[in-house]
Parts: C-alpha cells; sequence; structure tokens
C-alpha cells in the first residue's frame, strides 16, 4: 500500500491537565475550537488526502452506482389516524428526505401534506418531530438544519393545509404536547449562546419547559418549570390521553432513570406561569414511561424492582409507592420494550426475546389474550391510540425489506393483516441466509450474535466479514434491513455479523449496567471476542474483518483497535467518542455519565483512561500494525462533537503514522453540512457509503462481482 505522508500539526507540549493527582497531556487541545484559522486549515489538510484516497478506490463507482438502484425502493411508515384522517411518511425511494401525506380513508386518494424537500436545495433541512393536536386540528413539527440536534418549530392548521406564522427557535430533545384545548403546545428550550446552529459546543444545561399560545410570539411564551438547581436535568413533559393531566418525567442523563411529577390542568384558569406539579417519585431510581390512564389511574412501564420492565397502576389520588399495584408482571426471560392502549380496553405489548420482537395483546385489565403471528425479526414503528380501534406495527429483518401491518380489534379474534408490503427489484432473499450463534466472550458470558450470509458459502476463512457493534446506553441492535449490507453480500462476497454486546439493552437492564462505568470493558471485549470466534469458525481472517461502529460503536471501535489491532484489517468509525476525559465539557456529552461515569470522580477517572481511545494510543507490540482506520465526521455534529475524531487521529497519525510498519492508511473524513447522522439525506448517504465500502474494499482486498 502506498505510504501516506500525513500533515505535521502543532503539538502544545505545554498542555497538561492534573485529574486527581495524574497529569495527562492534551497536546492537540487547541482542536477544541471549531472556529479558529488553526482547526480549518488541520480540517482541510485531513480531506486534502482523505478524499483523493477514497475516490481512487475502484470499487466505489460500481458500489455506487449498484446500491444507488437498490436503494430506489418505495419507504413507508405507518399511518396515523389523527382527527378524521391518516397521516404516513413515504419516500418515493431515492428521494432526499420522506414526504407527508394526508388521505381520509386508508384506501382514498393521498395528498402531499409536508414535503422537507422544498425546505432545502440539498435536502439537508430534515423533518424531526409532529405532533397533532388531540383532534387533529393542528400539527406541529420540528425542523432540524444541517443535522444538527437544534429544531425549529413550526405550526399548521391541518385543513386547507395552512403554514400558520407561529415559529419557536432554540428548542432541543424536546417534547411537543398539546393541550387538548388547543390553545397552545407544551415544548422544551435551553439558553444559548450567541451561535446555536450545531457548530458550537457549548454545553446545553437548564433546559427548561414552556408553553406556546398559539397566535403569539415566542417572546410571550409561558416558563412552565424549571430546575435551576439541578443544570443536567431534562424538562420533558406529555399531557394524559384524557387532556387533563401535565406529566413532567425529568431524567439526569441518558439512562432509564427518571422522577415523575404531574400538574392537574383542570384547575389552571390558562397557563400563565411556573405550574403546581404533584411529586410522584423524587429519584432517579427507576424508569417511568406514561401509558394511559383512566381518571386518576395511570399505568406506567417501569423497570422498578423488575429489570426487564413491567406495567404498573398509579392511583393519582394515593400515590404513595405502598398503594402501587402490578399490571403486567416482568417476564422472567424477555424485556418489555412498549406498550400502547388501543380501542380504550386493550393493551398491546411488545416484548424482546433472545434479540426478537414478540407482539402480545392484553385487555386492560392485565390478563393476556394472545400473541400476534411474526417471522423472525424487529417491530420496528408502530401506532395505536387509546380513542382508536386499530394498530399498526412495521416489521423488518436483515432480509426483509418492510411490511407494515394492520390489527382491526373491533373483530372478535383480531387477526393482523399486511397493509403494505414493500420489495426490492434484484434483491433475491432467499439466496441469503440469517443464523443467531452465541458465542463465549472473555469472562465466558454468553453474548448472541447475528450472522447473514449468501447461503452455500464455505467456513473456509476466506470471507469479507463486516463486524458492528454499539454496546450502551440501553440500546438494542435488532435486525433490519440495510441496503449497503445486502451489496456487500451481493457484490463483493462478504458476512455480516451483529453482536449484541453488553452495554445494550437486549436484555434488560442488567445487560445494560454489565456494560458501564467500571464494566466497559466487558463490551470491548465482547466485541474482541466476536472477531476471535468468526476467525475460529473460519466464517474469515483477521485480515478480512473490518469493525465497524457509531458514535458510542465509535468509541467500540477506536478502543478495540487500540487494544487488539491485530485481530482487525479494517476499521470504520463513525462520530466517536474518543476522548473520555472531556466528553461531559460539549454539547449533551454531560448526559452520557449514566453510562461512562465522570472523569471529575477519582473512581472514575480510573476506569476511564485505562480505555480511553484518544489517551491509548500507541506504536502495536511484536510486529502488528493498526488496521487500515476510516473515521468519520461532520461540522454539524452537536451531538458528539467533531473534535474527538480530529483530536484522536492527529495523536494517531503523530504517534504511528510514520512507524515503518504502519502501511495500512489512518484517515478521517470531515463532511460539512452534516452531523450525527439524524435526517441525512439520501444523496449524502449513497456518498459516504460508497466512500466507506471502496475504503473497506482498497483495504481488504476485493474484487467487485456482478
Ligand atoms: O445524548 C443522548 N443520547 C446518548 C447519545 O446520543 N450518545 C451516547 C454516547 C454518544 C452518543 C451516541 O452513541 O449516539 O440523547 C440526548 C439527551 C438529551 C437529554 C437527556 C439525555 C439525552
Amino acid at each position: 500500500a502506498s505510504v501516506i505522508h500525513y500533515p505535521k500539526s502543532r503539538r502544545d507540549e505545554n498542555a497538561v491537565n492534573d485529574y486527581h493527582g495524574s497529569k495527562i497531556h492534551d497536546p492537540y487541545v487547541w482542536l477544541e475550537d471549531p472556529d479558529s484559522e488553526e482547526t480549518k486549515r488541520f480540517i482541510e489538510q485531513q480531506n486534502a488526502i482523505t478524499m483523493p484516497y477514497l475516490s481512487a478506490c475502484e470499487t466505489r463507482e460500481n458500489f455506487k452506482t449498484r446500491l444507488t438502484e437498490m436503494w430506489d425502493y418505495p419507504k413507508y411508515g405507518c399511518p396515523i389516524k389523527k382527527g378524521a384522517k391518516y397521516f404516513y411518511l413515504h419516500n418515493s425511494g431515492l428521494q432526499n428526505q420522506s414526504v407527508l401525506y394526508v388521505q381520509d380513508s386508508l384506501d382514498s386518494e393521498a395528498q402531499v401534506f409536508l414535503d422537507p424537500n422544498k425546505l432545502s436545495e440539498d435536502g439537508t433541512v430534515a423533518l424531526a418531530k409532529r405532533s397533532f393536536s388531540d383532534d387533529g386540528e393542528f400539527f406541529a413539527y420540528s425542523l432540524s438544519y444541517k443535522g444538527s440536534d437544534w429544531v425549529t418549530i413550526k405550526f399548521m392548521k391541518v385543513d386547507g393545509q395552512e403554514q400558520l406564522p407561529d415559529t419557536l427557535e432554540n428548542a432541543k430533545f424536546t417534547s411537543m404536547a398539546w393541550t387538548h384545548d388547543n390553545r397552545g403546545l407544551f415544548y422544551n428550550r435551553y439558553p444559548t449562546g450567541d451561535k446555536a446552529d450545531g457548530t458550537e459546543t457549548d454545553l446545553n444545561l437548564n433546559q427548561k419547559l414552556y408553553y406556546h399560545v398559539l397566535g403569539t410570539s415566542q417572546s410571550d411564551d409561558v416558563l412552565c418549570a424549571e430546575f435551576p438547581e439541578h443544570p443536567k436535568w431534562s424538562t420533558g413533559a406529555g399531557v394524559s390521553d384524557c387532556g387533563r393531566y401535565l406529566i413532567l418525567t425529568p431524567h439526569e442523563g441518558s439512562a432509564p432513570f427518571n422522577r415523575l411529577f404531574y400538574c392537574d390542568l383542570k384547575y389552571q384558569e390558562g397557563i400563565t406561569g411556573l405550574l403546581p406539579f404533584v411529586t410522584v417519585v423524587d429519584n432517579f431510581d427507576a424508569q417511568y414511561e406514561y401509558i394511559t390512564n383512566e381518571g386518576t389511574l395511570f399505568t406506567f412501564k417501569t423497570n422498578f424492582k423488575s429489570p426487564r420492565y413491567k406495567l404498573i397502576n398509579i392511583d393519582f389520588s394515593k400515590p404513595e409507592m405502598e398503594n402501587w399495584t402490578t399490571l403486567v408482571e416482568e417476564d422472567e426471560n424477555d424485556v418489555l420494550k412498549w406498550a400502547t392502549c388501543v380501542k380504550q380496553n386493550f393493551l398491546v405489548l411488545c416484548y424482546l426475546h433472545d434479540v426478537k420482537s414478540i407482539l402480545r395483546l392484553h385487555k386492560i385489565t392485565g390478563e393476556r389474550l394472545m400473541t400476534f403471528p411474526l417471522d423472525i425479526g424487529s417491530i420496528v414503528e408502530h401506532f395505536g391510540k387509546r380513542k382508536d380501534s386499530e394498530i399498526f406495527y412495521k416489521f423488518t429483518s436483515f432480509l426483509t425489506p418492510e411490511v407494515i401491518y394492520r390489527c382491526d380489534l373491533t373483530q372478535e379474534d383480531p387477526q393482523p393483516k399486511v397493509f403494505r408490503e414493500t420489495n426490492v427489484k434484484g434483491f433475491d432473499s432467499s439466496q441469503y441466509q440469517t443464523v443467531q450463534v452465541f458465542y463465549p466472550s472473555k469472562d465466558g458470558t454468553k453474548i448472541p450474535m447475528f450472522i447473514v450470509h449468501k447461503k452455500g458459502i464455505e467456513l473456509d476463512g476466506s470471507h469479507p466479514l463486516y463486524l458492528f457493534g454499539y454496546g450502551g446506553f440501553n440500546i438494542s441492535v435488532t435486525p433490519s434491513f440495510n441496503v449497503s449490507r445486502i451489496v456487500f453480500m451481493r457484490h463483493l462476497g462478504g458476512v455480516i455479523a451483529i453482536p449484541n454486546l453488553r452495554g445494550g439493552g437486549e436484555y434488560g437492564e442488567t445487560w445494560h449496567q454489565a456494560g458501564c462505568f467500571g464494566n466497559k470493558q466487558n463490551v470491548f471485549d465482547d466485541f474482541q471476542y466476536a472477531a476471535i470466534y468468526l476467525t475460529q469458525q473460519k466464517y474469515t481472517s483477521p485480515e478480512k474483518i473490518t469493525i465497524v461502529g457509531g458514535s458510542n460503536g465509535g468509541l467500540l471501535v477506536g478502543a478495540c483497535i487500540n487494544q487488539r489491532p491485530e485481530l482487525f484489517g479494517c476499521a470504520v468509525s463513525h462520530v466517536p467518542v474518543m476522548d473520555m476525559l472531556k466528553f461531559h465539557k460539549f454539547t449533551i456529552g454531560h448526559a452520557w455519565t449514566t453510562d461512562f461515569g465522570s472523569p471529575d470522580k477519582e473512581e472514575d477517572f480510573k476506569w476511564l483512561i485505562k480505555y480511553s481511545p484518544l489517551h491509548n494510543i500507541k506504536i502495536p507490540e511484536s510486529g502488528a500494525q493498526y488496521p487500515a482506520l476510516l473515521l468519520l465526521t461532520a461540522d454539524h455534529d452537536d451531538r458528539v462533537v467533531p473534535l474527538h475524531s480530529l483530536k484522536y487521529i492527529a495523536q494517531l497519525q503523530h504517534c504511528v503514522g510514520s512507524y515503518e510498519k504502519q502501511t495500512n492508511p489512518l484517515l478521517i473524513r470531515i463532511d460539512t453540512k452534516a452531523g450525527h447522522g439524524f435526517g441525512k439525506p439520501t444523496a449524502k448517504i449513497i456518498e459516504e457509503c460508497s466512500d466507506i465500502y471502496g475504503f473497506i474494499s482498497r483495504n481488504v482486498n476485493l474484487k467487485w462481482q456482478d
């Protein structure tokens, strides 16, 4: 491979921080300023070597052509019923953003209701959240620009599709909850500095709950809740199905734990100031998620003394814990993922059983009525409310694009029916197979893993393998259809492997905690032992393995190539967290201490410094080298700010770039008008995928197979 001359960048040898007595150098601290000329020049120099390298990858154009063809299939969201109309998202195939359609009935002509593609030339304005007033008369929606977490909230009158002048700025991680009198909507806002466009790194603290009265200006919005003594708390709120109660559920971080307060809006003559809240739960010991209520009898999904979750009833007229009752017990194996009340007296519950979805129908009084027939795969979307008599849900899997089912609950014995099924032209799923294995990690824990590949391959260690992991934040990595991985299997002879690492939510809160704080190394071990297992089972061999992860999964990739570079041939790390001593100083990073711990605490610092990717870069032993690395970030990523990637690649190129055995490239791709991933336009996704798989092909020596 051609040796790359990496740009030389200034190292500030005086930048040293003291952590509980340890002096830690931070030579690229100047890269933490996104607006400095020096940082801008660094980014230009890096892109100047990366982009030509990526364009020179010979399979890139083949991949892009085929990916574009295969991507061009219609995608649909579940219909949602609002008032007397149905709404659904649809993408004809290659549109940059999905379009919101409206129709009077499920089989009548649909019209465009809101087309985000009209809001920008390059598709970088995305529709984030949607919230209809309870009777469907009004519609509120939030827009995200260039991939930032900041959103602007806009309003429409549904009849006549009339844009209203109301515009709410500086909203982020926001609820959008209408009062049932259609007077206005609750939402969340942060105080901001002089720049809040997603390129700033300022901390997001002191989120407040406001009420916007339709027809007024944002400056008149009413401050309804704030916690000045708890700047890290988020102040999300919802309005009960009956419209009478405001449920406030503050979180202090990203863990499934929240406090529970409510306000009885009936006794509020209008909303004119801070609301009086009744405290139901005043600790972060568990999660309480509103499901529905009948008068003062409220149903919540909780992990209170139930790490795989259960449904409980709390009567707000006597909210003390001793009066709580269990409506649906915790299952001894399966994790309750969501629940919804439909047609007044049914509950639909969705479980995860060994990483596969199970859907059940219960009476509102708790007893189970039936289990819906379902293939092996995931329920990824659903819609059905207390006032509706039907539920829609979307199924997907590694080899099934998407099937939307409708179940009419007015029937005697309700049977779900296929409402919409999508096929991908040129893809014959019968040529492929999915297996689930349980492999031993370093400590012997059995880890589930999905392996997808063409039928009939020989296990001779020859296959290029794409190993994807996340491992944190209670996120479950469930089967999903991914066109770029299909192209990798079909035209590059690839095998896809998806281990369900500890730290995820696959087996509930115990599985999550097993990958948190001082247990974080379990996640890296699980991932490394997946590679060892796949090599031992002769699916592949180390130089043919590409490890891939994003964000917390990007941290996983960074830590694993530092710890065991000899296990992999290639690594792709998307928008990674790499500086574990400073992650909590930027934007919403403070919310991640619930998984990572805090560098400000001595005990936490001790484990963070041991795996922090930025702080554990070294020349590999015994003649090994780092895998070929492609880091990806973007200028409007305000979830995981780009400085993590910039500092890591600078340090890696400095420490290893001129090591004579390091012939694999160590590159970073910094995109513009893009962010953490949400809302990325199709055109950008296809460009990025083509770059990535071109990079993989070049570094794992793959040839395009027509
Ligand atoms: O940060 C996250 N979620 C976690 C997240 O996005 N993480 C966690 C680590 C890096 C990055 C990722 O993996 O995508 O969501 C925002 C938020 C707002 C208010 C309260 C809590 C959380």
